[in-house]
């Protein structure tokens, strides 16, 4: 995935400015900043929730700067928001079974009936279980705990064979208890599916765990992008990032 130049104004406020990097093929990328450094605006101009001012998104060698969200989603991009997205009335099954139906071009319904041999059903349930909600298909999504509420919207990503992936704050609410789990599965899209995946998070002890480089965002600037150790060494990070130098 490579952005250039990417810019955002609104108004007379620049909210993102000539923002420009590359994410190899598989690489996971941490994005960190302070609040309202442009994190999410970043993420809404990739995935075309937003139209930049200049610059261009490009996904798997294709421009995609002006394409729609669908249009960017059916070319292999899948995005976690801040808040959960699930179906919250449908069970955990229906929510992974809908995303596989939708990917594989079918009707948005729940009126096709799982039944054996169903592809997006046995496609949901094996995601179901990869992400460990396998004992869970029957509950009603909305009264899972937030911890798996996270991994479900990751089975529902898979459901659509994504290459790409923006995860915002996906550790957000999350009980303490259940961060290792959650980790494992956000590593797995990497490991085990190849995704090329972004994600903002403000939990540093995950973040550094997971990501090969980090992306520093300040007052809609890119700061930096280096491995863990570089950016935590790097004294504008620390100034800008940590309020002064460590
Ligand atoms: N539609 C908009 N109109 C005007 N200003 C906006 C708009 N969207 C975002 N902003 C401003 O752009 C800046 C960046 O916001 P953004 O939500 O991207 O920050 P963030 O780094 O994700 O913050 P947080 O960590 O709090 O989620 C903020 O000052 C915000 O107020």
């Amino acid at each position: 995935m490579e952005v250039s130049d990417l810019s955002l104004k609104i108004g007379g406020a620049q909210i993102l400015e000539d923002i420009s990097f590359t994410v190899p093929t598989g690489e996971i990328v941490g994005v960190i900043g302070p609040n309202g450094a442009g994190k999410t605006t970043l993420f809404n101009l990739i995935s075309g929730v937003m139209t930049p001012t200049t610059g261009r998104v490009v996904l798997d060698g294709r421009d995609v700067t002006n394409r729609s969200v669908t249009q960017r989603a059916v070319a292999g991009l899948g995005r976690t928001f801040q808040t959960s997205s699930v179906f919250p009335a449908l069970s955990v099954e229906e929510n992974v079974r809908l995303a596989a139906q939708v990917s594989e071009g079918r009707a948005l319904s729940l009126f096709t009936f799982p039944r054996r041999g169903d592809r997006a059903t046995s496609r949901a349930r094996d995601l179901l279980g990869e992400v460990g909600l396998g004992d869970r298909m029957g509950f009603r999504a909305g009264d899972l705990p937030h911890g798996d509420k996270r991994k479900l919207e990751i089975a529902m990503l898979l459901a659509t064979d994504p290459s790409v992936v923006l995860l915002d704050e996906p550790m957000a609410g999350v009980a303490s208890g259940d961060v290792a789990g959650l980790t494992e599965v956000i590593r797995s899209l990497h490991t085990d599916h190849g995704c090329t995946v972004l994600m903002v998070e403000h939990h540093m002890e995950v973040l550094l765990g997971l990501v090969e480089r980090v992306a520093v965002l300040h007052f809609g600037n890119l700061l930096a992008i280096d491995s863990p150790d570089a950016v935590m060494a790097d004294p504008t990070v620390q100034s800008a990032y940590l309020g002064e130098p460590v």
